[in-house]
């Protein structure tokens, strides 16, 4: 089935609507990043750039790196974006996007989150690395699509009784990295981790300003949640929707994280862009390795 120009939407060239990106353009294995001023901190490792274009917040960059191709995407802040990123990223592999059809044969991508987060137990301390081993959504944008093969019924259940979550919010969910790239980041230099992600910076990871919070109570919650001796352990604003439109497209992804402040501390980073360097740094050996 042809799918319409108002879907899939393209732009003169060819190229995808918001990454601007042709089939071309991108290789298997690509590295996701909340920033943009971040794409070229990794790329200038690399040996070479190939291929470079911006459109609002989405940076890609190809190039090579130790022999081998990468992308750098920005995906800016938050879910929404997520959305966007993944479904454009699918479409250029998976759908024949001159004739506007689902290609036979599916291809598969491997994504890797480099992001920013701040720690919820008082034992990750500001400066760590931590690799998200599940993903807890808090925010509601995969209840648009169909998810129930792919979440944990029974740790949603458990977590939505002890925080006593509104049911005016979305069900929370529950989604697991893929398993041989969690295995492949198990390491002694970096945290497993069962991430949190939000829909917002202030309330929704229950910061305080000038806006009193539907429950004062949650942060001091979601720390003390323990189900089969998970805990949750951080909090940012992509790792669950990586997660979910990885595994309904079929992609593989795992998200990293700097842990740049500790909430239960209530300590912040002196140097926050020193911890992302050394992240890099960390990522792109393991990647070369891969
Ligand atoms: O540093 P990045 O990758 O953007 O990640 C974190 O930082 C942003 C908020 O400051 C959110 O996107 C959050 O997930
Ligand atoms: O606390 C934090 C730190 C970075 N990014 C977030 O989303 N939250």
């Amino acid at each position: 089935m042809k799918i319409a120009e108002s879907e899939l939407m393209l732009n003169a060239d060819g190229s995808v609507y918001h990454l601007n990106l042709r089939p071309e353009n991108i290789a298997s294995t690509i590295i996701f990043v909340g920033d943009q001023d971040r794409v070229g901190k990794i790329t200038r490792h690399f040996d070479t750039v190939e291929f470079t274009t911006q459109k609002r917040e989405f940076r890609t960059e190809t190039g090579i790196y130790r022999g081998k191709r990468l992308s750098v995407i920005s995906t800016g802040i938050g879910p929404d974006n997520i959305d966007i990123v993944l479904n454009e990223l699918d479409a250029l592999v998976n759908i024949d996007l001159e004739e506007r059809k689902v290609k036979k044969e599916h291809t598969s991508l491997n994504i890797i989150r480099v992001g920013t987060s701040g720690a919820l137990q008082k034992d990750i301390p500001v400066g760590a690395f931590l690799a998200s081993s599940f993903a807890l959504d808090l925010n509601g944008m995969l209840h648009a699509y169909r998810t129930e093969n792919i979440t944990d019924p029974e740790i949603e259940d458990a977590f939505i009784k002890h925080t006593g979550w509104s049911d005016r919010k979305a069900r929370p969910l529950v989604i697991p990295a893929d398993e041989k790239l969690r295995e492949y980041f198990n390491d002694e230099e970096i945290y497993p981790g069962f991430t949190a992600t939000a829909g917002g910076f202030y309330g929704p990871q229950g910061r305080v300003l000038r806006l009193p919070l539907q429950d004062a109570e949650l942060n001091r919650k979601i720390d003390s949640f323990i189900h089969k001796e998970l805990k949750i352990t951080n909090l940012e604003m992509e790792t669950s929707a990586i997660y979910g439109l990885s595994r309904l497209l079929g992609h593989r992804s795992i998200s990293l994280n700097a842990i740049i402040a500790n909430r239960a501390n209530g300590t912040f980073a002196s140097q926050p862009k020193k911890i992302v360097e050394s992240l890099i740094s960390y990522t792109l050996e393991k990647i070369h390795k891969m």
